[in-house]
């Protein structure tokens, strides 16, 4: 006998620093103190994010994705967390993108699962072990810069929901979660 299938539809959540804080850092500026330096000429907007790799040896690195969207609605099939070390993503180009994630624990709770859109000008970072979706691009060919960990050991577990889980992501509460971040 083939389980239910439990489905759910996910609300996409404006990205903000306080809802985001279970799960990591929002890197963004427009809602950062900072100082003055280079004899006033420049902004700096300090220590927005811990860069957090060293477990077991492991270095800093910095990278980036050129990404393409996947298709939507999204059916959420797997999610993956890096136990050894944060992952930041930094948007390049200035567009909007998804951030799905779900708490620490064993493995995601598909009930957890809660997905953010990033206005293009918010990088985010992930802390260690944090459950997360591989980029989630909107524009084709997006780019990120990517500053995670490089060292032994494995530091990506993927997990796969099975078939009586179904968790899907529509774009049209886009519009909602980007009108609500405008307020
Ligand atoms: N695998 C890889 O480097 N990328 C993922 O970790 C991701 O979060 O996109
Ligand atoms: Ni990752």
């Amino acid at each position: 006998m083939q389980p239910a299938t439990t489905v759910r539809q996910l609300t996409i959540e404006p990205l903000t620093k306080e809802a985001f804080q279970s799960f990591g850092d929002v890197i963004d500026k427009g809602a950062s103190d900072y100082f003055m330096i280079n004899n006033g000429s420049t902004r700096r907007y300090h220590s927005l994010a811990e860069v957090d790799v060293a477990d077991e040896g492991g270095k800093p690195i910095i990278s980036i994705f050129q990404a393409t969207p996947l298709q939507y609605p999204l059916t959420v099939k797997m999610m993956e967390r890096h136990p050894l070390g944060s992952q930041a993503f930094i948007p390049l180009l200035g567009n909007q993108y998804l951030i799905l994630v779900a708490p620490k624990g064993d493995k995601p709770d598909p009930n957890a699962l809660r997905a953010f859109l990033s206005n293009g000008k918010q990088g985010v970072n992930y802390h260690k072990g944090v459950w997360h979706h591989p980029v989630l691009a909107l524009s084709d060919q997006d780019q990120f810069l990517i500053v995670d960990r490089a060292g032994e050991g494995n530091n990506c577990d993927e997990v796969y929901f099975t078939d009586d889980v179904q968790v899907d992501l529509a774009l049209d509460s886009l519009e909602q979660a980007a009108l609500t971040e405008a307020l």
